[in-house]
């Protein structure tokens, strides 16, 4: 049927209204789009940050990959100031589950400025290079978000990048974790101290972890990182040579290769890093992924759509809070990193 001769159809204004300029005709049209740019699809009567109600969420089977956007589970809010800090243990595996393994934990440092679906994608491409090439059971997973400290270009208050984190981990997954320390601290941290943080708490604090014989165990901690700050070990005055041998051999890394960069050629030019190359493991990214912080901060200056590239908790988050509308000069947010 021709919808002009609909009895409810209202003929295009003759005036010189723009395209896309709702007509007065259209006010339902007009608050329903309102409502749409101010939240995104999920909880659209609550605040995103409001405190949590531990009542009805269904249960939650543990290996459940799902997207929970709607169903929190396991819910643990960092502290603001350091006074109230405690090291986030709720979604750690207590007991290892194979005798034969050695338990891992995995550490991202950065800025999650906010943090995106490519930041949890790293953990979940690590965790299948380790289940098919090693003896690690990886018993926990970490985001440490950096101070405000860092002072890098299009850094949010720290506060509002750890609560964003926790809001990703708390809804689109059943094992990540957020830690503030590093966050709340009075000045930088290097990433080696870092590191030390959570070896003291898990391996000097807790012991380590249970094996199946009811022994405790050593946990293996390593850092997870892209092939871009990987490539920071070789630019001059970054990182103190000290650190990284501190990093690579004691601890060790997961090198998640970014979209142009050749990491493995990378390994075999830096010194520190092949004297230290059996504690390094490349992880491939067989479905590349390159959604970058800098960029989804330039789109939601712009206005443009950042869906799907983030989840919709941390697009909730940085609606209600206005973050990143500022005042971050353009020539920066397309710097080097593009
Ligand atoms: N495209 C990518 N591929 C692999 N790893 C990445 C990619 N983008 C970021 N990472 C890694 O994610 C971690 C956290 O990154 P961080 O938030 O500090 O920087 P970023 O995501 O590049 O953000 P920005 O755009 O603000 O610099 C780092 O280890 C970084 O190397
Ligand atoms: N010397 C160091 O320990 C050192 C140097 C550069 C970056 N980092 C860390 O790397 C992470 C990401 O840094 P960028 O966002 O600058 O790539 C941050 O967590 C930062 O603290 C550590």
């Amino acid at each position: 049927m021709d919808p002009s001769r609909a009895k409810n159809f209202i003929p295009p204004s003759d005036d010189n209204t723009p395209i896309g300029t709702l007509s007065p005709a259209s006010a339902i049209a007009q608050s329903f789009t309102n409502v749409m740019m101010e939240s995104v699809i999920a909880d659209l009567n609550s605040s995103i940050d409001a405190p949590f109600e531990p009542a009805p969420a269904p249960m939650i089977k543990k290996d459940q990959i799902a997207d929970l956007e709607e169903v929190p589970h396991g819910i643990l809010r960092q502290a603001k100031k350091l006074d109230d800090y405690e090291f986030p243990v709720h979604r750690l595996k207590k007991k290892l589950t194979s005798e034969n393994k050695i338990p891992l934990i995995i550490v991202a440092c950065g800025s999650f400025s906010p943090i995106t679906y490519l930041h949890l994608r790293m953990f979940e491409m690590a965790m299948d290079s380790i289940n098919e090439e090693t003896r690690f059971e990886v018993i926990g997973g970490y985001y440490s978000p950096v101070s405000d400290h860092y002072r890098k270009q299009g850094l949010a208050k720290s506060t509002h990048r750890v609560r964003m984190c926790e809001l990703a981990c708390e809804r689109t997954s059943s094992w990540l974790m957020v830690d503030a320390w590093e966050s709340l601290q009075h000045e930088y941290t290097r990433t080696a101290q870092v590191l030390d943080h959570f070896n003291e708490e898990i391996n000097i604090k807790r012991g380590g972890v249970e094996t199946p014989t009811g022994e405790k165990i050593g946990v293996k901690i390593m850092l997870l990182a892209g092939g871009d700050l990987i490539e920071s070990f070789g630019e001059p005055n970054v990182w103190k040579d000290e650190d990284l041998h501190h990093i690579l051999g004691n601890y060790g890394c997961l090198i998640v290769e970014r979209t142009g960069s050749d990491v493995r050629s990378f390994l075999l030019s830096h010194d520190i890093m092949y004297e230290h190359r059996r504690n390094i493991m490349v992880v491939k990214q067989l479905i590349y992924n390159d959604i970058s912080s800098t960029k989804i901060r330039l789109f939601i200056r712009r206005n443009m759509s950042v869906q799907y590239l983030l989840p919709n908790s941390v697009i909730r988050y940085i609606q209600e809070h206005r973050l990143y509308k500022g005042s971050e000069p353009v020539k920066q947010v397309m710097g080097s990193k593009e």
